[in-house]
């Protein structure tokens, strides 16, 4: 065990930022970590009142500690809300790391592993499909398209559930419970995570704020695991449920003679809400930075059409077959993930016990937060890092892989790495090479006449992650392309 005398890493004496982390919404702090580290190398200690919180800003810091060292950091740290909304027994993505979340995590990742994720396929071209036209119809109402597809692709192959409206009830309902569970997670939106006593207080006193918005979310909450799930079973029961990852799961349940099934009955509810918690909102917002992307770039996006045109054909859609010789459209969605990033902190991790890294201490139960922006935005892995700019992967008409690969950052790192990674990475690709194959798309001029710009724009990020309520593109479909468009089947 290392010496409790040594130094911690240097951080910011002062804390200049105290401010704006206790406020909401929190101002880019990932841009605010990244001066630091200009000042006291790519490991800060940032010591904020009742934390202990390290972070990295360098891909080599991350993979000495989240890969090589992921027996001790691969924990996650707990917050009083979290507690309180239950999370820490329903979603994995949060809980600590133990025998529960390693049970959780096994069960989720025998569906969305790299040999199993070709089985969606069949829906996310379908999901394409009819994506492509709604935006016929009604080009105007793109970024709805947008969350539409992403949102009923993941419910269709959770729960076979056809959603076809975003007014949809259930839809809202969880959605609505998303946004509550990340905004509790923001620092400092919550007093009761900087003086945990104030849990005791009952609701009616002022400022509870958070004990009536616990009451308020929890039994949403349960509503909304519980009902997806019970639709199921009752159809599973009746001969009648179609194929998806909650009637695989019914049926094990059935076939297993376990002593404590309502256990196993929760646990399974609980995997099948993670899987549209973590990977709807994500999936929808690194397809609006592709379509920002292609808006601002032109020529990026003429050249990915002249690919499509020459490997594709005009006179037919891309399928998931074309994915090997769409060299310059796998360098796209590379770089949509890395120009844009999604989740520019990712989820932090804490370390469980004392550790040494070159010298200083990271004392046991550190929140240890990769800055997943800045290595993206390195410039000696990625020169002009805010240019978009897909030929950075790309040598000799093949990937280049000796180019740092933005899918092992952006998608987290070690034992807690993103386990929809090569889901996502397939539905980037058939819808980014549907769109490109039959739209073009241009930017939005603001009202002083100017393009959006999503590095200066305040409207980018809310809280940690990408969140743009309205998305600064038209499209228009391709002429030649819209009797394409027109002519899919849509059962
Ligand atoms: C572009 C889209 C996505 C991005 C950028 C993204 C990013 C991330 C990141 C950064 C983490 C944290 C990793 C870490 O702790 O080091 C994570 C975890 C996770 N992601 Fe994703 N993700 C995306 C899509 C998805 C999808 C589509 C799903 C599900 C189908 C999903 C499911 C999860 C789950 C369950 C975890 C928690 C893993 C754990 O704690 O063990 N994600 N993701």
């Amino acid at each position: 065990t290392p010496s409790r005398s040594l130094p911690l890493p240097p951080g910011p004496k002062r804390y200049p930022v105290i401010g704006s982390l206790l406020h909401v919404p929190v101002d880019l702090p990932w841009k605010t970590f990244h001066e630091w580290s200009k000042i006291y190398g790519d490991v800060v200690y940032v010591k904020i009142p009742h934390k202990k919180i390290v972070v990295l800003d360098s891909i080599e810091a991350v993979l000495d500690l989240f890969e090589k060292r992921s027996e001790i950091y691969s924990d996650r740290p707990q917050t009083v809300m979290n507690e309180l909304m239950l999370v820490d027994r329903w979603c994995f993505p949060l809980i600590g790391y133990s025998s529960l979340w390693r049970s959780y995590r096994r069960e989720f990742h025998q569906f969305f592993n790299q040999h199993q994720v070709h089985k969606y396929q069949p829906t996310q071209l379908r999901g394409c499909q009819v994506f492509l036209q709604r935006v016929l119809d009604s080009p105007s109402q793109l970024n709805q398209h947008i969350l539409l597809l992403m949102r009923s692709m993941i419910l269709k192959i959770v729960y076979d559930m056809n959603v076809t409206d975003l007014e949809d009830e259930f839809l809202r309902l969880a959605n609505e419970g998303v946004e509550k569970i990340t905004e509790a997670a923001l620092p400092g939106r919550f007093w009761v995570e900087f003086a945990p006593i104030l849990r005791h207080l009952p609701s009616w006193v002022p400022g509870a704020s958070f004990k009536r918005y616990v009451e308020d979310l929890n039994p949403k909450m349960d509503e909304l695991l519980d009902r997806p799930f019970y639709t199921v079973k009752r159809d599973y029961a009746a001969g009648t449920a179609g194929d998806s990852m909650a009637a695989t799961l019914i049926h094990k349940l059935q076939s297993n003679e376990d002593v404590d099934k309502s256990q196993r009955e929760y646990h399974t509810r609980n995997i099948l809400g993670v899987a549209y918690a973590a990977g709807s909102d994500t999936s929808t917002a690194a397809l609006q930075s592709f379509f920002i992307a292609m808006s601002l770039y032109p020529d990026i996006q003429t050249k990915a059409q002249k690919e499509l045109d020459r490997i594709v054909g005009p006179g037919k859609l891309p399928t998931f077959e074309d994915y090997d010789r769409l060299v310059y459209i796998q360098a796209i969605i590379l770089e949509t993930l890395r120009w844009l990033p999604v989740s520019p902190l990712g989820l932090p991790h804490r370390v469980t016990r004392d550790d040494e890294y070159r010298g200083m201490l990271i004392p046991e139960g550190t929140t240890v937060i990769p800055n997943i922006w800045a290595i993206l935005h390195n410039p000696e892995d990625y020169p002009e890092p805010y240019r978009f700019n897909p030929d950075r992967f790309i040598k000799n008409g093949s990937l280049n892989t000796s180019v740092r690969n933005p899918m092992n950052i952006a998608l987290g790192f070690g034992r807690r790495i993103c386990p929809g990674r090569w889901f996502i990475h397939s539905s980037l690709f058939i819808t980014i090479a549907s769109t490109l194959h039959t739209m073009d798309i241009f930017p939005d001029l603001g009202s002083d006449g100017n393009e959006f710009d999503p590095f200066t724009s305040e409207n980018v990020y809310s809280g940690i992650k990408l969140t743009l309520g309205a998305l600064p593109c038209t499209v228009t479909i391709r002429s030649d392309r819209e009797p394409l468009i027109r002519d899919i089947a849509i059962s």
